[in-house]
């Protein structure tokens, strides 16, 4: 994870507020390097590294991303702060908490004011899963390629589910 998170053109950026959500937001890197989607990952913190925060959201755009994956637990500030800063789409991942299992995590993220919009997904891994699906189909609208290998991941997925139980 480098100080400067603005250095390469990736499609998708995935911050997350602390190393210690890495566990959680590894499910939203491995959805992404499943479809061939480039990305990179950089903890950004709202509370610990503000000017961070600021660099990266305001340099989003300019750095060619086109989709923003940020997660965060507790005060989770970082989805919508970086959202009052950039145009980008920013899918907001509640990473669980220890003390409230996440309930303020999702509510912190989830409940913006009308203006700045944060895609909410589920508490934990499965939100980061799905927030990295999510981006996927997003980028998916203007890449036939991609389209391709997101209807293929979910034709693959539905064969897994067994008929009966065993
Ligand atoms: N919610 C935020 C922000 C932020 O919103 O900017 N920065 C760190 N944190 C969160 O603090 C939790 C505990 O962090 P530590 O494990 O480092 O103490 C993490 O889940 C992180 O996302």
């Amino acid at each position: 994870m480098s100080e400067n998170p603005n250095h390469a053109q990736h499609d998708v950026a995935i911050i997350m507020g602390s190393q210690s959500d890495w566990e959680t937001m590894l499910a939203a890197s491995k959805c992404l390097e499943a479809l061939h989607v480039s990305h990179d990952c950089h903890i950004v913190s709202a509370h610990r590294t503000p000017d961070r925060l600021v660099n990266f959201a305001k340099g989003a755009v300019d750095a060619g991303y086109k989709v923003i994956i940020a997660g965060a637990g507790g005060a989770a500030h970082l989805p919508g702060m970086v959202a009052s800063m950039t145009r980008l789409p920013v899918l907001g991942v509640p990473v669980q908490s220890k003390a409230l299992s996440g309930m303020d995590s999702l509510l912190s993220i989830a409940q913006m004011p009308g203006g700045i919009p944060v895609g909410t997904l589920a508490i934990g891994a499965a939100g980061a899963k799905n927030a990295g699906l999510l981006a996927a189909a997003i980028l998916a609208v203007n890449d036939t390629a991609l389209a391709e290998r997101l209807d293929a991941w979910r034709a693959e997925q539905s064969a897994a589910v067994a008929e009966k139980p065993q």
